[in-house]
């Protein structure tokens, strides 16, 4: 809409209080409309229905505090602080660095227990309440989403296979990285752990410290090589999710020590990675290339970061 910047609050959908809200006033009424980032930032609301991208979030004040409001607060509010990383870390103005506007719909069908990035916006579920609550609820969650946009406008790794399961990691990782960043007391190397079995703690969605402990592989030798899921993109995404965890944190793993390097280097690496050397069709192989080519880059070939990256790949059998 056409207006004037305002700012107000929220309430998110952990009924924790969101602020500040960027949003827009025109004729009266409070938009979910983030001017203040490229070329803003749009929260819909799809009612229930599946038409996308529905109405655009309004309220007659700048407090959306209702139950209808909670998903569209933290969808709003953590696409911003997604915007924000890649903004500040690599001067990347929204996933496609030419500050195209970010749009999110939420309330998107019935109890949906899922959330995706359609090829041109964002879209979130409401969950079933048992299995998912509203997923744009979990920052990792969004970033996961927003950095699929990332990567179709980079590398477009062909989403089936390992090409796919390399997309899929690539979201875990700066998921989980955007969420070091922005929410460091919370942070973990679990996936939607904050919008996941309400009634049931400490599980998640994925593990990339123990792809395992959602049955998903942390070898190569484990690899699945069916067809379900694309051929299982959120199931091999735990070989390279393992890769990344011990570059991250290090850790000895199938009598492989890697030395970590830290999380901000982590997603360095990747993003250039993604950014430089990846391609539509690179396989685990090549991605380990890419990943030692980008660190070698940044820190030296011979570096402590570039040794990390290699004995990594090398503990879950990539070579
Ligand atoms: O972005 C993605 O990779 C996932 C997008 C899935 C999707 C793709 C195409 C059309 C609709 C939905 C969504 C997320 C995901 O990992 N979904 C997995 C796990 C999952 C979520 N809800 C489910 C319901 C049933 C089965 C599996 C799932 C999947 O779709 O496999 C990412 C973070 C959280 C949700
Ligand atoms: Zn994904």
């Amino acid at each position: 809409v056409t207006g004037t910047n305002a700012v107000g609050s929220g309430t998110g959908v952990l009924n924790n209080a969101v602020s500040p809200l960027n949003t827009t006033l025109s004729s009266g009424k409070y938009y979910l409309q983030d001017n203040t980032r490229g070329q803003g930032i749009f929260t819909y609301n799809a009612n229930n229905k599946s038409s996308l991208p529905g109405t655009l979030m309004s309220n007659t004040t700048n407090a959306f505090t209702t139950s209808t409001d909670k998903a569209a607060v933290d969808a709003h509010f953590y696409a911003g602080k997604t915007y924000d990383y890649y903004k500040s870390t690599f001067g990347r103005n929204s996933y496609d660095g030419n500050g195209t506007s970010l749009k999110s719909t939420v309330h998107y069908g019935s109890k949906y227990n899922n959330a995706f990035w359609d090829g041109t916006q964002m879209v979130y579920g409401d969950g079933d309440g048992t299995t998912f609550i509203a997923l744009s609820g979990g920052l990792d969650v969004v970033a996961h989403e927003l950095t699929h946009a990332v990567t179709s406008s980079e590398s477009n790794l062909t989403y089936q296979n390992e090409s796919g399961a390399l997309n899929e990691a690539i979201s875990d990782i700066f998921g989980t990285v955007v969420e070091f960043k922005t929410q460091s007391s919370k942070a973990d190397y679990l996936i939607g752990e904050d919008i996941y079995t309400p009634n049931i703690s400490g599980d998640a969605l994925r593990s990339m410290a123990d792809p395992t402990l959602n049955g998903d592989p942390d070898h190569y030798s484990n690899r699945y090589t069916g067809s379900a899921d694309n051929g299982g993109v959120h199931t091999n995404s735990g070989i390279i999710n393992k890769a990344a965890y011990l570059i991250s944190a290090g850790g000895t793993h199938h009598g492989v020590t890697v030395s970590g390097i830290g999380i901000d280097k982590l997603g360095t690496i990747f993003y250039r990675a993604n950014t430089t050397y990846l391609t539509s069709s690179s396989n685990f192989s090549q991605a380990r290339a890419a990943v030692v080519q980008a660190a070698s880059d940044l820190y030296g070939s011979t570096s402590a970061e570039t040794t990390a990256v290699k004995n990594a790949f090398t503990a879950v059998g990539v070579n």
